[in-house]
Order: structure tokens, then sequence, then C-alpha cells
């Protein structure tokens, strides 16, 4: 761990809200002071991805918890996010740092132009030493496309600056093998693969009322940081400190994988499909084992209403998902398509619709079929 020299750190809503709510600045003011010490020890980067925008926004419009609906919870982000990078930009100006707001949508890691630039302004805000406070960009996700929590957000954003360790902080020193608020539960200090989590109940939000995802969302994150070649670890934001100088704390999730492609991650773990085309056996042949774009000739059924740019499933003739892809076409667009060939489609509806439904360099095969 005191090894990693890019680490992603995130910041759950449970971490730096009061117990009735609101931000609690003196718990901002501990998380940027472990942060901007191990900032001004050497060569270590940092990019912080912190929740809280809701919870900070609920008591100016005089919400007294977080809305059940989509709208208020925006509402409640807009003025929140203002507060909480506010109090973040004064925090960390006690150190003379600068701080980057980047706001982003899952939206944003899957299409190319949008990941290379969140990609470019990530390093420089870094290489200007400034220090970048990524969120969810809540005021346009739609509840389709939404994360809702950041916790694959994060591991999304460790794999996008490629860091070398993401450290997710809550309000728990850790996964536990049951509820933690119930007597006789214990820590678990280290996970090595999904075996190590049989059997675990892993629970949804905690009792501060302002979380989203709970242990859930963390230790899927964990999955898929690891996976993606880096290693987490999950602990209270009181250990912070600890856990970046390396000591023992939390539960330590090894590496499952090794690095893979880029803004693919998203595809395979993050998206929600809109809907889901079937693809004749050539299809998935051509899909599947030799890594081709999807043709309008392999297609036999389609499903859903989705529009051109959204994420798909595509399946095989039993229903199986063999992969996901970003499509080229709106759902109402291919009924017309289905079977024929490009050159067909070309000569009788125009040169635009030569084009393959889904392109190989937006699509990913999902394991155990990318074996
Ligand atoms: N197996 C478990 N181990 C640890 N915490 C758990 C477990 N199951 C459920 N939880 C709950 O998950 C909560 C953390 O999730 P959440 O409130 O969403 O935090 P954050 O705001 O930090 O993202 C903990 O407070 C705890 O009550
Ligand atoms: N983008 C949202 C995150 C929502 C949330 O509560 O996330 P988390 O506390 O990480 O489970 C916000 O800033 O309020």
């Amino acid at each position: 761990m005191t090894e990693a020299r890019r680490i992603v750190v995130k910041v759950g809503s449970s971490s730096l809200t009061t117990a009735s709510g609101g931000l609690d600045a003196d718990r901002v003011d501990a998380l940027v002071d472990v942060l901007a010490k191990v900032r001004g020890a050497g060569d270590r980067e940092i990019v912080l991805v912190s929740s809280g925008a809701i919870a900070a926004g609920l008591a100016p419009l005089g919400l007294d918890r977080r809305p059940k609906d989509l709208a208020r919870q925006q509402a409640a982000a807009s003025v929140g996010q203002g507060l909480l990078v506010a109090r973040y930009t004064a925090s960390f100006a006690r150190y003379g740092a600068r701080v980057g707001q980047i706001l982003l949508t899952s939206d944003d890691m899957s299409r190319r132009a949008h990941y290379r630039n969140a990609y470019r302004t990530l390093e420089q805000l870094l290489a200007m030493g400034a220090m970048p406070i990524v969120n969810e960009n809540d005021t346009v996700a739609t509840d389709e496309i939404r994360f809702g929590d950041n916790d694959r957000l994060a591991a999304l954003v460790a794999h996008l600056v490629r860091a070398d360790l993401l450290v997710l902080l809550s309000d728990v020193d850790g996964l536990y093998d049951g509820d933690p608020s119930r007597p006789g539960t214990s820590r678990i200090e280290e996970v090595r693969g999904p075996e190590d989590l049989a059997g675990i109940e892993i629970g949804s939000a905690g009792k501060a009322g302002v979380g989203t995802g709970g242990m859930v969302t963390k230790v899927e994150a964990a999955r898929i940081a690891a996976a993606a070649g880096i290693p987490v670890v999950l602990t209270s934001a009181s250990r912070a400190a600890d856990a970046l100088a390396g000591r023992d704390t939390g539960t330590y999730f090894h590496r499952t994988g090794r690095r893979s492609a880029g803004r693919l991650l998203w595809l395979a773990h993050a998206s929600a499909p809109q809907g889901a085309l079937t693809l004749d056996e050539g299809a998935v042949r051509a899909v599947v084992h030799g890594r081709k774009s999807l043709l309008p000739a392999g297609i036999a059924a389609v499903e859903g209403e989705f529009g051109a740019g959204d994420p798909v499933e595509l399946r095989d003739g039993q229903g199986r998902a063999v992969a996901r892809g970003l499509v080229n076409f709106d759902a109402k667009e291919i009924p017309q398509l289905l079977g024929r060939s490009t050159k067909e489609l070309a000569r009788e509806l125009g040169p635009a619709y030569e084009r393959e439904v889904v392109h190989r360099d937006d699509l990913v095969v999902l394991h155990p079929w990318n074996g």
C-alpha cells in the first residue's frame, strides 16, 4: 500500500455529515488533514471521489431527510455540491492547495471523447498540483443511467486514472461477516476472491440514512477494481490515515485480474442495458470468438426502447447475455434492418445504413465468454 503512487480515495455521505444532517465541517477538515499530509509528504497523487452533495443540500432547502424522488434529490445535489466544494476549497486552502471539481455521469465513462477528456483533465489537475474532487453529475443523471452511489463511480475513476490503489471510506471500518450493528459479527481482513465472500450477509445503507448503496455497492466496486488489477482498502474515514500509511486496517481486497482496456469496464460492470439484441449463431461466433462488429444480418430480434449510443445487451439464441455494446441505431430503426446485409440496406435506405449495429470498439464480451 505504501508503494501506491496514485490513489483514488472515495468518501461516503455518511462520513461527511452530522448526526442531524448537513455537512460536518470538522469531518471534512479531518479528512483534508489526512489527504493534504499524504500529498505533501512526497510523490503520491490523490484523486478524491466525494459524495455528500445531496446531504449538504437538504437543510438549506428545508428538507429534513433525503427525498425519495429524483427531482428533489437533484435539486438538493445542485445546492449541496456548491457548498461541498466550497468547504473543500477552504479546507485545502489551509495547506495552500487548490481543488478542481469534476462531475461525471455514467455516459461520460462510456463515450470515447468524454472518457478521454475526463482523463486529460484529471491528469492535468494532478500535473498542476491541484486536488481533483469527483462526484456524480447528479443534476443530469436520469434514473436509468444513474450510479446513485459513488462506490462504482470510484472504481471506474480508479481505472480511468490508472490508480495503484482504491480506498473506500465509510462509517464502518471494513466489511463484516454480517450486519456490524449486531453483536458477534467480525471484520473480514482480506478478500482474495469471490470464495471469501460466500455466506457473508452484505446489507444495504446504515442508520445514518444519508448513504445510499450500503455494503452491497462497496463490495461491487471492490470487485470491479480488483478485477481490473487495482487493490482496494475498505475502512472508515476515521482510519484514513492508517490506511494511507499502509497500516493494517479495514478490509483489503487483493487484485483478482490484470489491468484491462479503457472505458469498456463501464459497459461490462456498471451499465444498465436499455434493451437487448438477440443474435443468430453466426453472429454470436463473430462477436464472441472473432471479436467482430455486430452487423444487422446477424440480429434475430430486438427488445426495449433505446436510443443510438445507449448500452444494450447482446444475447444468444438461449437468451444468455454474451456481450454488451453501445448501439448505433434507435430501437425503432432496427426491425427493418433485421437479417439484412449492409450493402442491401445502403442501397435501399441510404449510405447511413451501411454502418455496424454495434462497432467492435464499443463492445465488451462478458465473462465467462471472454476467457
Ligand atoms: N456486512 C457488512 N459489513 C459492513 N457494513 C455493512 C454490512 N452490511 C451492511 N452494512 C452497512 O453499510 C453501511 C455503509 O454504507 P453507506 O451508509 O451507504 O455508506 P457511505 O455513505 O459511506 O457510502 C454501514 O454503516 C453498515 O451499517
Ligand atoms: N452523488 C451523490 C452520492 C449519493 C450517495 O449518498 O453516495 P454514498 O454516500 O457514497 O453512498 C451525492 O453527492 O449526494
